[in-house]
């Protein structure tokens, strides 16, 4: 099975004071929230995060059933893409999916269909609205660690750069919306944003989902 990379690396700036990361959503960690849904479709976890938050993170993910590697940034706030690549550098599948840590709805059934579509592509990215989620997509882990490296040494940050040189396929939104899979990229950036996906997470319960 391949690997699942969980993005925390950011310094949660809209968040009002702590890790979003760490943060309980309906009495679960964030990041927890994501390693779980991942757990079924992946065999290890690596979470790409800056030193200092490491215990917090580890103390959250505490009893995961797979592995859990620590991908600590070599310099902080050089940015999501520097994230994927110190993240896909600790990773030995050939493919991983990458998840931020702010989207604790991301769907399991979704990340195998992706998983599916990269298969012998370098990437399978999705797109909302005319945005690529490259925080919610799979890529083949040595290729894509490599192309932003060179991007990184070119000096360009940019989240897309790497993938301009790499065969990567796009999951289109018209798609996503007919699976159903439009709220697999919610994400929760402020405090208002972690009552109101508390509010899903308890009314989903009441269904029967969550
Ligand atoms: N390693 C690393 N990851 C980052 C960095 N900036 C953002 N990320 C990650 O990229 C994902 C999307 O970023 P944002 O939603 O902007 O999160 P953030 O930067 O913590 O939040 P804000 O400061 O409020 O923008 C999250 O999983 C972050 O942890 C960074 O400088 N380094």
């Amino acid at each position: 099975m391949p690997t699942g990379v969980i993005l925390a690396g950011g310094f949660s700036t809209r968040f009002d004071g702590g890790d979003k990361a760490v943060a309980e959503l309906a009495g679960k960690p964030m990041v927890r929230r994501v390693a779980d849904r991942l757990a079924p479709v992946v065999s290890t976890l690596v979470v790409n995060c800056r030193g200092e938050q490491r215990e917090s993170i580890a103390t959250a993910l505490e009893r995961y059933p797979h592995e859990v590697r620590f991908a600590v940034d070599p310099e902080p706030d050089a940015g999501p893409m520097a994230g994927i690549r110190t993240g896909l550098r600790a990773v030995t599948d050939e493919y991983a999916v990458v998840v931020a840590c702010d989207m604790p709805f991301v769907d399991r059934a979704f990340v195998e269909s992706l998983f599916d579509r990269a298969a012998g592509h370098d990437a399978a990215v999705p797109e909302v609205d005319g945005w690529y989620q490259t925080t919610q997509a799979v890529y083949r882990a040595a290729p894509m660690a490599d192309a932003c490296d060179r991007a990184l040494e070119r000096g360009d940050s940019k989240i897309l750069a790497p993938l301009d040189e790499l065969d990567w396929v796009v999951v289109d939104h018209e798609t996503l919306a007919e699976r159903g899979w439009l709220e697999t990229f919610e994400n929760v950036n402020t405090r208002a944003e972690l009552r109101e996906a508390a509010r899903s997470v308890a009314s989903d319960r009441r269904n029967g989902e969550r």
